[in-house]
């Protein structure tokens, strides 16, 4: 039976920096279980404009949701499955979190303690290339400013900033447009190290436990034991479902599909988070020059609260015409165009995941509870952001690009229509996060509540929603607790 020290369930965005990290130690041995195949020399992953080929392919999980009576039921959550993780198909837009964001998170996530880790990543986090900046990105970028106001950013991540537009942080090298991922940036140089063990195209169906410990994990592979800890980073749907088919959860659930239960743990799936956000189109006049990284490489920051120094709206600025779920709603398909996606930085509404079967093979039910807050604040910011679109796409030098908005239509204008369509048309920035939180399923230390050699390290152990695109706080989860796992 094959043995180490650290068995790592998922060589994703934070398991492959906690792979590369713990394994510096010659003195340890690492193993990996991969669900999915290497992406070393394979174009399709490394080539970052190839991303949106890959979602719905045979490297996505691909998860529905269940019914959203006031949202969208339709959209499909993206998961990667291929060594890297998501940072391995999503667009690799990389922002350090606002100190505020983590400040509620518990003992040792403090700014001072969790903001330097951003300096330790090794990816290549670089402002879009000047050569990577398309004509009509820049334009909106001089229209958002002449409508708002707001201040042109040349780099996000320079320092806090309360609202801005400008071209976004990437992590790839602009040299060959190739990605700079959690994958290629740690695992990638570190491959032949003889203390790490990448066990690919396996997947973990159970941790095992004895006497409340977990021992190692049932895998495709056969059984695979891990001396220290086995630490899960499945990602923020796959390791609240790992657990809960390994007994660990809200324990009258896990009866009632037959599970035996390890550890009544009711906080496993709650705490569902994501960003929603919606779409407006337009048409342009004509093709658009093909210079990009990967079509969504600039975007705006809109602060409504002045209570809070942070942004609460938040656009990326797409060069073609995201039509997947305005098709589907009947408005026309162009062949050029352009979008605005407003989204939630921080969204009221939140949901919960759960099995629904012992079975697994069978997807967990996901009910992201898209605009179900009473207050109505999550659909009143895509309003908002809908009625700023409007205010940037009629102004100089973007406007003279646009033939006619298709999507939702400039007849549509009162709030009530807007938030209609806005929430049918809703789709996901992919951020799924937060049900394997801290304070309710880990420590802070990243500890399962209850149990001794478990952590989780991903996305799950969000207890809030950073507020910017997420990968970049994963990343630096991944780094901290490295740290933690080894008494640094
Ligand atoms: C299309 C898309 C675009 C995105 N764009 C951005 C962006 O531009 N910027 C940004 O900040 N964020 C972005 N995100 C979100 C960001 O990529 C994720 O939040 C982050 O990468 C999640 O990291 P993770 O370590 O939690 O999980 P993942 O990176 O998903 O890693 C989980 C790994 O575990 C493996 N796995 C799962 N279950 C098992 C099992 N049972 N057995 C074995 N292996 C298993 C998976 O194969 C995967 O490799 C995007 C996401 C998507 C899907």
């Amino acid at each position: 039976m094959p043995e180490y020290d650290y068995v790592i369930v998922g060589g994703g965005t934070a398991g492959s920096v906690l792979a590369a990290r713990l394994s510096e130690d010659p003195s340890v041995t690492v193993c990996v279980v991969e669900g999915g195949p290497s992406d070393v020399d394979d174009p399709r992953v490394l080539e970052l404009r190839n991303w949106i080929n890959l979602l719905g392919s045979e490297l996505d999980y691909d998860y529905p949701t269940v019914e959203q009576p006031r949202g969208n039921s339709h959209i499909r959550h993206s998961r990667a499955r291929v060594l890297g993780g998501c940072s391995s198909h999503n667009t690799l837009i990389s922002f350090v979190p606002f100190p505020q964001d983590v400040a509620s998170w518990g003992p040792g996530w403090d700014w001072d303690t969790f903001g330097p880790y951003y300096d330790r990543l090794l990816n290549n986090i670089i402002p879009v290339d000047p050569a990577d900046r398309n004509p009509i990105a820049l334009d909106f970028i001089a229209a958002a400013k002449a409508a708002l106001g707001v201040p042109e950013v040349e780099d996000f991540n320079a320092k806090p900033f309360a609202d801005g537009t400008g071209f976004f942080s990437v992590a790839y090298h602009p040299e060959t447009g190739s990605r700079s991922s959690a994958s290629t940036a740690y695992l990638h140089p570190v491959l032949d190290r003889p203390n790490l063990t990448l066990v690919l195209e396996t997947w973990v169906s159970r941790v095992s436990f004895e006497d409340g410990r977990a021992i190692g994990v049932d895998t495709s592979a056969g059984f695979i034991s891990a001396r220290r800890e086995v630490l899960l980073c499945a990602g923020a749907i796959d390791t609240p479902r790992l657990l809960m088919l390994s007994g660990v959860g809200p324990a009258a659930d896990l009866s009632a599909l037959g599970i035996e239960v390890v550890h009544d743990l009711p906080g496993v799936g709650e705490n569902l988070l994501d960003h929603p956000e919606s779409v407006i189109i337009w048409e342009t006049d004509g093709p658009i020059p093909l210079n990009s990284v990967m079509d969504s490489d600039a975007g705006l920051f809109v602060r409504r609260d002045q209570s809070d120094p942070r942004p609460d709206l938040m656009f990326h600025f797409y060069q073609i015409p995201f039509t997947a779920n305005t098709e589907r709603l009947g408005y026309p398909v162009v062949e050029h165009g352009v979008c605005m996606t407003p989204n939630i930085p921080r969204p009221h509404s939140v949901g919960r995941m759960w099995l629904t079967s012992a079975d697994p093979t069978v997807k967990p039910a996901l009910d992201f509870g898209y605009f179900t807050n009473p207050d109505g604040y999550d659909e009143q910011t895509l309003v908002d952001g809908f009625r700023i679109a409007r205010e940037i796409a009629s102004q100089e030098p973007l406007k003279s690009w646009l033939k006619r908005e298709i999507a939702p239509g400039p007849e549509v204008t009162s709030d009530e229509d807007l938030s209609e369509y806005g929430r049918r048309a809703a789709h996901t920035v992919y951020h799924p996060a937060g049900t394997c939180a801290i304070g309710s399923v880990v420590d802070p230390s990243l500890k399962v509540i209850g149990l001794e050699g478990l952590r989780v390290v991903d996305a799950s152990v969000f207890p809030t929603m950073p507020t910017v695109n997420p990968m970049v706080t994963v990343l630096m989860i991944g780094e901290r607790a490295a740290d933690l796992i080894r008494g640094a």
